[in-house]
């Protein structure tokens, strides 16, 4: 029996191969990078990382980038995380330029970054006391409950890290970061040194999430089935140095997604196949 294509949502062409980033001096999106380059002072003089870097991404968006090693993906999210700051051009949230580290961007890296000496709980309590010290204590620690309850981690919440495994403590970074209710979750690469059963698990649970929170989500990730599964567009940068946006491509399926519907229809190969040709062809990295 011939699968039945899915049905696209409207909202955005199909992909077509021309890049839709947008012009930003007179864009009104949600997050803008504006003209953005950085480069870092070296012993050989500056390096130039990103080169004129145009995007806006609406709010409740969910982009992934994908690019080959060092090419800056963590550099340009970076820019937005507060981090690190643009030499040239500018990051806006909500219009105002980004100078600094703030609640409502928040990062979850590869390796968790969790205090060890610290419970489940205590970890994800201590981002939320940072932010509202003054809330009433209960509060705080039913706000908590329910993130850990989110992520499915009430019966760990008093282990430590070193007790629990990989899926489980990058389930408690996520219960950390949104219990603080950011507008900007930022995934470095978040699901890289998860085996393919958990991080399947942990992508569905993590667009059950965004459905339901539905902050704006950028995440870094090197394995296309897991962009063309989350996002609403995959951001394709081009090689370093002064790398840039090679090209932005729309996901058209629509949500809520199953994993084994969308691999059905022949749209994912194509795109698929798109980015593919992209990253190997195309912009294929030059070890030398
Ligand atoms: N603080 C810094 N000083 C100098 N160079 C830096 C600094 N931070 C990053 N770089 C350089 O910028 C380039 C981009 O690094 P970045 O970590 O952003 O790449 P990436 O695409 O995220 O790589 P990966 O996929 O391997 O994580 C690299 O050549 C890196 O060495």
């Amino acid at each position: 029996m011939q699968p039945t294509p899915l049905k696209l949502k409207s909202r955005r062409p199909a992909h077509s191969g021309q890049a839709d980033y947008t012009q930003p001096s007179s864009d009104q999106g949600f997050l803008v990078f504006d003209q953005v380059s950085k480069s870092f002072p070296t012993a050989k003089g500056r390096f130039p990382v990103l080169e004129n870097v145009n995007l806006s991404i609406q709010q409740g968006e969910f982009v992934c980038f994908i690019g080959h090693s060092g090419c800056g993906k963590s550099t340009l999210l970076s820019l937005v995380s507060g981090f690190q700051q643009a030499t040239q051009g500018s990051v806006t949230l909500n219009g105002q330029p980004i100078l600094k580290p703030g609640p409502d961007r928040m990062v979850v890296f590869q390796n968790y970054a969790l205090l060890p000496w610290r419970t489940v709980f205590e970890n994800v309590y201590l981002a939320v006391k940072s932010v509202w010290p003054n809330k009433p204590e209960a509060q705080k620690r039913a706000i908590v409950r329910d993130h850990l309850a989110m992520v499915g981690l009430t019966e760990a919440a008093d282990k430590r890290p070193d007790q629990i495994s990989g899926g489980m403590r990058q389930r408690v970074s996520i219960a950390r970061a949104l219990s603080i209710r950011p507008e900007v979750l930022i995934l470095d690469e978040p699901f890289g040194a998860l085996d393919a059963i958990t991080k399947e698990e942990l992508q569905e649970e993590l667009l059950k999430i965004w459905n339901d929170h539905r902050c704006t989500v950028l995440m870094i990730t090197h394995d296309i089935d897991e962009a063309l599964f989350l996002a609403d567009r995959l951001v394709m940068m081009t090689n370093g140095p002064a790398a840039g946006i090679g090209e932005v491509m729309n996901i058209p399926f629509e949500r809520p997604r199953d994993r084994d519907q969308i691999m059905e229809d022949p749209q994912y190969y194509q795109l698929r196949n798109h980015a593919l040709d992209f990253l190997y062809n195309r912009f294929a990295h030059d070890e030398s």
